[in-house]
């Protein structure tokens, strides 16, 4: 068996075609607002949710069956119909640079979703392959305990810090030790993160 490559993909005005307006398709959308991805949904019917999405302008909806012109000018595609048949023609009528996930065939999808959450800046994704989402999500659960909030703030400022860094200290053996410092407990538990580098700094430097 082939491994997955795991990628975090930067959609910003992308077209992002999603084809059913269900359950699936639903939580599918959920995922990808916030990207900056040009969201369509193309289905008869949609959710109570997707409805609102499109009433307030965060998706768009066209209101009828799936057709193939659907497919053009998309990055990315969800087949996500209840019909099965459907579902692998629209793979079928795909061209082969478009990443096309068939929702109810994990071997004919050119990816998968990985269960995941967010702190600011910190993404932690959970995939089990295809072989139990329920499990995915059950050790995200777990996760999310364990990556609490102060993680959003720390984040935040290794961001920062490791720019100055960067861009300040030209010496290679002062810069790794200050990357490898401020990604220590040490700073993730502090109550004065800037102080604390400040005197680190200091130290290391005088
Ligand atoms: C292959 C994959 C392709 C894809 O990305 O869609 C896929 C496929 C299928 N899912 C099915 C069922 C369920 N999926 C969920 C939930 C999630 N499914 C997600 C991902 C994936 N699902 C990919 C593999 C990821 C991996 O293995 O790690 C998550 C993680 C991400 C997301 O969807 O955003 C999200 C949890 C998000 C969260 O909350 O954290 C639940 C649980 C629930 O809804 O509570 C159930 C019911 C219980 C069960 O079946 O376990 C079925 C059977 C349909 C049928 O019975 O016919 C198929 C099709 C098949 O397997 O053939
Ligand atoms: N990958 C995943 O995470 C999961 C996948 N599934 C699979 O996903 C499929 C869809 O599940 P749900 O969203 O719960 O089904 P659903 O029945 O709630 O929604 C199906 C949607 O497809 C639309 N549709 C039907 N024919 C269409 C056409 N010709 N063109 C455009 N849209 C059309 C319907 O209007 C409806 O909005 C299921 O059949 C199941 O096999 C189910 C659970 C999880």
């Amino acid at each position: 068996m082939s491994s997955n490559y795991p990628i975090m993909l930067r959609l910003e005005g992308k077209r992002v075609v999603v084809v059913g307006g269900g359950k699936v398709a639903d939580r599918k959308i959920s995922g990808l607002l916030g990207t900056g991805a040009r969201l369509v949904v193309i289905s008869p019917e949609a959710t109570e949710e997707l409805r609102g999405l499109f009433h307030a302008g965060k998706i768009e909806w066209v209101q009828r069956q799936f057709s193939n012109r659907d497919l053009q000018g998309a990055f990315m595609v969800f087949a996500a119909t209840n019909d099965k048949v459907l579902n692998l023609s629209i793979k079928d009528s795909a061209e082969p640079h478009q990443l096309v996930m068939v929702v109810d065939d994990p071997e004919e999808s050119d990816f998968h979703l990985p269960s995941v959450f967010h702190r600011g800046r910190l993404s932690i994704a959970v995939s089990t392959g295809g072989a139990s989402p329920t499990l995915a999500k059950k050790i995200r659960g777990q996760l999310v305990r364990q990556f609490d909030v102060t993680y959003e703030d720390y984040l935040d400022f290794l961001f920062e810090k490791r720019k100055w860094i960067i861009k300040e200290v030209a010496d290679t053996a002062l810069k790794s030790r200050l990357l490898t410092a401020i990604a220590s407990d040490e700073f993730l538990n502090s109550n004065d993160r800037e102080g604390d580098f400040r005197r680190l700094y200091q130290e290391l430097t005088f």
